[in-house]
């Protein structure tokens, strides 16, 4: 079982095979963009994680990994199938099933013609019931053949971190194995074993709709102490001398508590929390349970914004015409990722309040350019001094690491006035003052 196909090579997919690879595995990818196979083949990976590009290029020399747009050929040369297509929402929250949906007739149809038995693993975030109800179905129907018999079938969510994928993959805090029947389960934890060697973390074999749903209450969770800590700032940013970090530190060594993921700011983006917590409400409606908790960490996070506009209004007074710099448009450090980047949202509302923009992202410049196209008046910046040139005040949005060593002098000689809005707390306060700038701590209390 060390022959290995890998469906949808994006920012889960693509790590994920070349670590298979890089432990020994023989793996061919699929992905249906001719574009990025092409890329993955020359070495290149068509999105940014970091170590991933050597990674790629030391298993392409070893013969381990290739990519291909085809799926049936894929299959022909593996016994297991881990399948990473997208699974996006929709308008209102359901998700949009297509690439699955076509995965699996793709898997299908390559199944009929086999002989041997296969084991597919859904590693995309579905849904309970999408495995069974939309995968199996699809796949026996396409092939002719029966699940349990024919072909095996897990459900393994993924929870690696955008920016962190091979770390995480490398060493999991746990492996979820939702299986349709022991087969299944165990050459997927054999797998699993071979690829960890000594160092397995814990697994937990369960049912399929247990795994479906482990992976939203997952996510769920962390977007909770996200938008509780963010609700603890707005109150101690009220208090004087509140200050949310002390906050977060004197509750996160709590161990039934912890710290992890109690950093305010200005909220949660990405492609998964958010959609993954829209994707929950609408299944637990479904089903007749009240979701009003979970609402609730949506709608702190989508009002987190405001706490930014207020400090700015705060510090400038009406925002029509002042010349805003936005530092970071990323969702998160790490990653070019700007999906649902909460960055975004507050350069397109700042557009709409009438001030000018400069922008600024260490890596995300090109996909930030492309989603705020024909917004408002945004100028894009890769040196951030060049940013700061002229504008009214800072806002630091993402906490990228390059942010913490700013040369406030030097932004001050430019500036017009010397305004700083740490909405991700990583620039020194004392410093910022020493030059001369007013500092806003987003959950500080500011006289
Ligand atoms: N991005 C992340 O950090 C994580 C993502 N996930 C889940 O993994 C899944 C994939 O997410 P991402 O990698 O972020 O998405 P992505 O959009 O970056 O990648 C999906 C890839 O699948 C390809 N694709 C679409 N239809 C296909 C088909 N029929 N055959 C072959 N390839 C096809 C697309 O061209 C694309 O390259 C989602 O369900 C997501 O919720 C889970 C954990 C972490
Ligand atoms: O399902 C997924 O795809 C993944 O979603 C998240 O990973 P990711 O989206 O890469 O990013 P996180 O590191 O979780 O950050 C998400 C957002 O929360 C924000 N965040 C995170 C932590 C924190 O303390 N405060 C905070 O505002 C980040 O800035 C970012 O915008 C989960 O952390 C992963 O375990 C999961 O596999």
């Amino acid at each position: 079982m060390d022959r290995v196909a890998v469906i949808g090579l994006g920012y889960a997919g693509l790590p994920f095979a070349v670590a298979l690879a890089h432990r020994g595995f023989k793996v061919v990818g699929v992905d249906t963009d001719e574009e990025k196979v092409e890329l993955i083949n020359k070495g290149v990976s068509p999105v940014y994680e970091p170590a991933l590009n050597d990674y790629l290029k030391g298993v392409l020399e070893r013969g381990l990994f290739k990519a291909t747009t085809s799926v049936a050929k894929a299959i022909e040369e593996s016994d297991v199938v881990f399948v990473f297509v997208g699974t996006p929402t929709k308008a209102d929250g359901s998700l949009d099933l297509t690439q699955l949906e076509n995965a699996s007739e793709d898997i299908g149809r390559a199944l009929k013609d086999e002989g041997g038995y296969k084991l597919i693993v859904v590693r995309s975030t579905v849904l309970p019931g999408t495995t069974e109800g939309v995968v199996k179905r699809i796949i026996e129907e396409r092939s002719g053949k029966i699940c349990g018999r024919d072909f095996g079938l897990c459900m393994n969510p993924e929870f690696l971190r955008e920016g962190k994928a091979l770390y995480d993959i490398f060493n999991p805090a746990r492996i979820v194995i939702g299986e349709y029947d022991k087969r299944s389960g165990d050459i997927l934890e054999s797998v699993y074993r071979r690829f960890h060697g000594e160092k397995m973390p814990p697994v937990i074999r369960t049912s399929i709709v247990n795994a479906e749903l482990i992976k939203y209450a997952a996510n769920a969770f962390l977007a909770m102490k996200v938008s509780f800590i963010n609700l603890i700032a707005r109150i101690a940013q009220r208090l004087p001398r509140g200050d949310v970090i002390e906050v977060a530190s004197g509750i996160g060594l709590d161990p039934r508590i912890g710290r992890d993921f109690l950093d305010a700011g200005l909220g949660f983006g990405g492609s998964c929390l958010p959609k993954d917590l829209r994707a929950l409400i609408k299944l637990a409606k479904s089903l007749g349970v009240d979701a009003k908790l979970l609402e609730a960490i949506l709608e702190v996070n989508e009002t987190q914004i405001d706490e930014a506009l207020e400090l700015l209004r705060r510090a400038l007074g009406d925002l029509r015409g002042k010349r805003i710099a936005v530092l970071g448009l990323a969702f998160k450090p790490g990653t070019d990722d700007v999906r649902e980047s909460q960055s975004i949202k507050l350069v397109k509302r700042l557009a709409k309040e009438g001030a000018v923009l400069h922008a600024h992202d260490p890596l995300a410049l090109d996909a930030a350019k492309r989603v705020l196209q024909g917004i408002g008046n945004v100028a894009f910046f890769s040196d951030v001094y060049e940013c700061a040139r002229r504008c009214d005040a800072i806002v630091v949005a993402t906490d990228w690491g390059d942010y913490r060593n700013l040369c406030f002098e030097r932004l001050g000689e430019t500036m017009a006035r010397r305004v700083v809005i740490d909405c991700r707390h990583i620039i020194d306060a004392v410093k910022a003052s020493k030059a001369g700038f007013k500092y806003y701590g987003l959950g500080i209390y500011t006289e």
